[in-house]
C-alpha cells in the first residue's frame, strides 16, 4: 500500500481551493462571504446585547434602547439567515467540484494505455482512494478552510471581547484550546490512515456485493450454491473494516472526553469567578453577559475551528491519492517522437524482433524470443495450444502492453515512438473475451467507429458482413432495440420498456460487427471471433473476414485449424517462441505440432460422420 497520502502538502492547498472556485466561481465566492459574516455575527451580538443591557442599567432614553433591541433583531435575522444561505452555496459548490473532479481523473484514466497498470493492486487501491477524493477532497477542504476561518473569526473576537475584561482568562482559554485543535488533527491523520489500511478490504467487499447483486454471476451463483458463501465473506471484510473503525472511533472517545471535561472545567472556572466579581461591583451587568457569552462560545468556536482545520488536514492527504492517478500519464507516449498532434500513419511489414514479455519481474517468461513477419497485406494465423501465448502476443501488437525486451515495428518505425493511441486506434482487433455493452443493438456496432455512430447504412454494412443483420431486424425496435436486462428503455411515447438479450453466438456476431465498422486499420486482429459460432456461421464469417480485410494485414487466432489453414502463413507458437512457420502444406509436411494438432481435429470430424 503506497503510504505517500501520509504526507500532506500545504502548498497543495491553493491549487485544491482553486478547483472549488474554478468549477462554481459563484457559489464558491457566496459561500466565502457568508462564512466570513456568519463569523462576525457572535461578537456583535455579544456586543448588542452589552449595549442594550448597559442602556437600560443606565436608565437611557426608551428611543436609545428601541434603537438598540432593533439592532439586535436585525443581528439575529442576519445569523438565522446566514448559516441556511451559506449551506446551500455549499451544497452547489460541492456538486459542482464533485462533477469537475471526477472527470479530470477519468481523463486521466483514459489515458493509460499500459493496460498492466489496470492489473496492478496498487494502482486500483489508489484509484479508490482517488475516487473517494474526488467526491469529498475539495469540498470538504472548502468547507473545513471556511469553517475553520469562521470559527478563528468568532473565536478572535470573543477572545478579543475577554481579553478587554480579563487578559487573564484571556490567556486560560486560549491555552486550553491548543489540546482541542492537537486532537482534532490526529483525528484527521487517523481517519486517513484507516481509510488506507482498509481500502484493499472496501474494493474485496463490492466485489463479493457484485457478485451477488451482478447479472454476470448469477448462474454460477445459483448453480454452484455459493450465495452464502459469498455473503459470508462480504460480511467477513465489511466486520473487519467496521472492527478498524471502531478502533478509531473509541481513540476519539476518550480523548475528547478528556478535553471535553478540561474544556467544561476551565469555562466554568471562568464563569464562577466573573460572577464574584459581578457580586462585588468590579464587573457590570453588560460586561457580565459579554464575558459569560465569550466564555461558553469561544469553546465552541475553537472545537469548530480544530474540525476545520482537521478537515482540511485530511482532504490535504486524500488529494495526494488523487494527484497520483491523475499525474499518471500514457505509458510510451512520453518518448513518441513527430509533430504533436497529428495522427502518425502506419503502413508496411510488421516485424516482431526478440520480443521477451512477463506479466510481473516475478512472473514465469510468457514470450521468450519471437521473431516474426507478417508481410504487408498479407495474412497470418498463430496458433499453439492453450497457455501458448496467443493472446499475449496480440495484446502486446495492439500496444496495450509494453516488450520487457525486443521491439515491434511497423514499417520499420518502433510502435514505441508512435503515440500509443495513433497505433491502438490503428489496429482493427476482435477479441476472444469481447464485450457485450449494455446498449441499443445500432450503438453496439457503432461504437467500433464513433464518427459513424449515427451513420445506420454503415452499420446495416457492418450487421450484414457479420451475419447479424438477419436477427437484428427481427429485434421487436429493430436496431434500436436495446440489448439490456438491467435497463429500461426509454420509447417515444415516455413510457418504458423491458431491453432483449442475445445468445453468445448472436453477441459475438455483433462484436464482429464492431470490429468491421473501423476503417483504415494497419493491421486486423481476429483473436478466435468465431468460437461461439455454428460451423455454418462461422465458415461464412470467415469468408466475410478475409474478404474485408483483403489489402490490410491480418492476423487470426484459432483453435480450429480448419478455419486457419488458408492463410499466406501460419506460425505455431510453442514454448514463447515460434516453433514453426510455412503454409499449411509445408506445415503439414514437416510433421510438427501443427500436423498433430489438425490430424486429432480432422480424425474427430471424421468418426463423427462415420
Ligand atoms: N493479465 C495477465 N497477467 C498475468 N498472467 C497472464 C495474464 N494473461 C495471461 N497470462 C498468462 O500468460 C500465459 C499465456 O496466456 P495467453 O492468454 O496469452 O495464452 P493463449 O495462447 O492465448 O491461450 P488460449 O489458447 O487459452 O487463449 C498463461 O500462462 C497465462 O496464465
Amino acid at each position: 500500500m503506497q503510504k505517500s497520502a501520509r504526507k500532506p502538502s500545504l502548498r497543495r492547498l491553493p491549487a485544491i481551493l482553486r478547483i472549488a472556485f474554478l468549477a462554481a466561481p459563484l457559489p464558491a465566492a457566496g459561500y466565502l462571504v457568508l462564512t466570513v459574516l456568519g463569523g462576525a455575527v457572535p461578537t456583535a451580538l455579544a456586543w448588542s446585547t452589552k449595549g442594550l443591557l448597559d442602556k437600560i442599567a443606565r436608565g437611557a432614553g426608551s428611543d436609545g434602547i428601541v434603537r438598540q433591541a432593533f439592532l439586535l433583531a436585525l443581528l439575529g435575522v442576519a445569523s438565522a439567515l446566514a448559516p441556511r444561505l451559506a449551506r446551500h452555496c455549499q451544497a452547489m459548490t460541492q456538486r459542482a467540484t464533485r462533477l469537475w473532479m471526477r472527470d479530470r481523473l477519468f481523463r486521466a484514466l483514459n489515458e493509460v494505455r499500459d493496460i498492466s497498470w489496470f492489473e496492478d493492486p496498487v494502482s486500483m487501491d489508489r484509484v479508490q482512494l482517488a475516487l473517494n477524493a474526488s467526491t469529498t477532497a475539495p469540498e470538504v477542504l472548502l468547507a473545513g478552510c471556511l469553517s475553520a476561518l469562521q470559527g478563528a473569526l468568532i473565536a478572535v473576537g470573543l477572545l478579543g471581547s475577554l481579553w478587554v475584561i480579563s487578559p487573564v482568562v484571556f490567556l486560560l482559554l486560549t491555552v486550553a484550546a491548543l489540546p482541542v485543535l492537537a486532537g482534532q488533527l490526529l483525528l484527521s491523520r487517523e481517519q486517513t490512515r484507516l481509510e488506507e489500511d482498509t481500502v484493499q478490504a472496501s474494493r474485496r467487499e463490492v466485489f463479493y456485493r457484485m457478485l451477488i447483486t451482478g447479472l454476470d454471476a448469477v448462474k454460477e451463483v445459483r448453480i454452484f450454491g455459493l450465495g452464502d458463501f459469498f455473503r459470508e465473506r462480504m460480511n467477513r471484510e465489511t466486520r473487519s473494516i467496521h472492527l478498524a473503525q471502531q478502533r478509531v472511533d473509541t481513540r476519539q472517545l476518550l480523548r475528547q472526553a478528556v478535553l471535553a471535561v478540561l474544556s467544561a472545567v476551565v469555562v466554568g472556572g471562568c464563569v464562577v469567578w466573573s460572577a464574584a466579581e459581578a457580586a462585588d461591583g468590579r464587573l457590570g451587568i453588560g460586561d457580565l453577559s459579554v464575558f459569560i457569552a465569550a466564555a461558553a462560545g469561544v469553546q465552541g468556536a475553537v472545537l469548530q475551528t480544530a474540525t476545520g482545520i482537521g478537515d482540511g488536514y485530511k482532504s490535504l492527504l486524500a488529494f495526494e491519492s488523487y494527484r497520483a492517478v491523475t499525474g499518471v500519464r500514457a505509458a510510451g507516449a512520453a518518448k513518441a517522437t513527430g509533430p504533436v498532434g497529428e495522427p502518425v500513419r502506419l503502413d508496411g511489414d510488421i516485424e516482431v524482433r526478440d520480443l521477451w514479455f512477463r506479466y510481473s519481474d516475478e512472473g514465469d517468461w510468457v514470450l521468450r524470443g519471437v521473431d516474426l513477419t507478417i508481410p504487408a497485406g498479407r495474412s497470418l494465423a498463430l496458433v499453439g495450444v492453450n497457455g501458448a501465448g496467443k493472446s499475449t502476443l496480440v495484446k502486446l501488437l495492439c500496444g496495450l502492453y509494453e516488450p520487457t525486451r525486443g521491439s515491434i515495428s511497423v514499417g520499420g518505425r518502433d510502435i514505441r515512438t508512435v503515440p500509443a493511441g495513433d497505433h491502438q486506434l490503428g489496429v482493427g482487433a476482435i477479441f476472444q473475451d469481447y464485450m457485450s455493452y449494455d446498449l441499443s443493438a445500432a450503438e453496439n456496432i457503432g461504437l467500433g467507429d464513433l464518427g459513424r455512430l449515427e451513420d445506420r447504412a454503415a452499420i446495416r454494412a457492418a450487421a450484414g458482413r457479420a451475419g447479424a443483420d438477419g436477427f437484428l431486424e427481427s429485434l421487436p425496435d429493430g436496431y434500436d432495440t436495446l440489448l439490456s436486462r438491467i435497463f429500461f428503455a426509454g420509447d417515444a411515447a415516455g413510457g418504458r420498456s423491458r431491453g432483449t438479450h442475445l445468445s453468445g453466438g448472436q453477441w459475438q456476431r455483433l462484436a464482429v460487427a464492431r470490429g468491421l465498422m473501423k476503417r483504415r486499420s494497419h493491421l486486423v486482429i481476429l483473436d478466435e471471433p468465431s468460437s461461439g459460432l455454428d460451423a455454418e456461421a462461422e465458415a461464412a464469417l470467415h469468408e466475410a473476414l478475409l474478404d474485408d480485410a483483403a489489402g490490410t494485414t491480418r492476423l487470426l487466432i484459432s483453435h480450429r485449424l480448419g478455419a486457419v489453414k488458408a492463410a499466406d502463413a501460419i506460425a505455431v507458437l510453442e514454448q514463447g517462441r515460434i516453433g514453426a512457420l510455412g503454409d499449411h502444406r509445408a506445415l503439414m509436411a514437416a510433421g510438427g505440432t501443427y500436423h498433430r494438432l489438425f490430424t486429432v481435429q480432422a480424425a474427430g470430424y471424421a468418426d463423427a460422420a462415420v
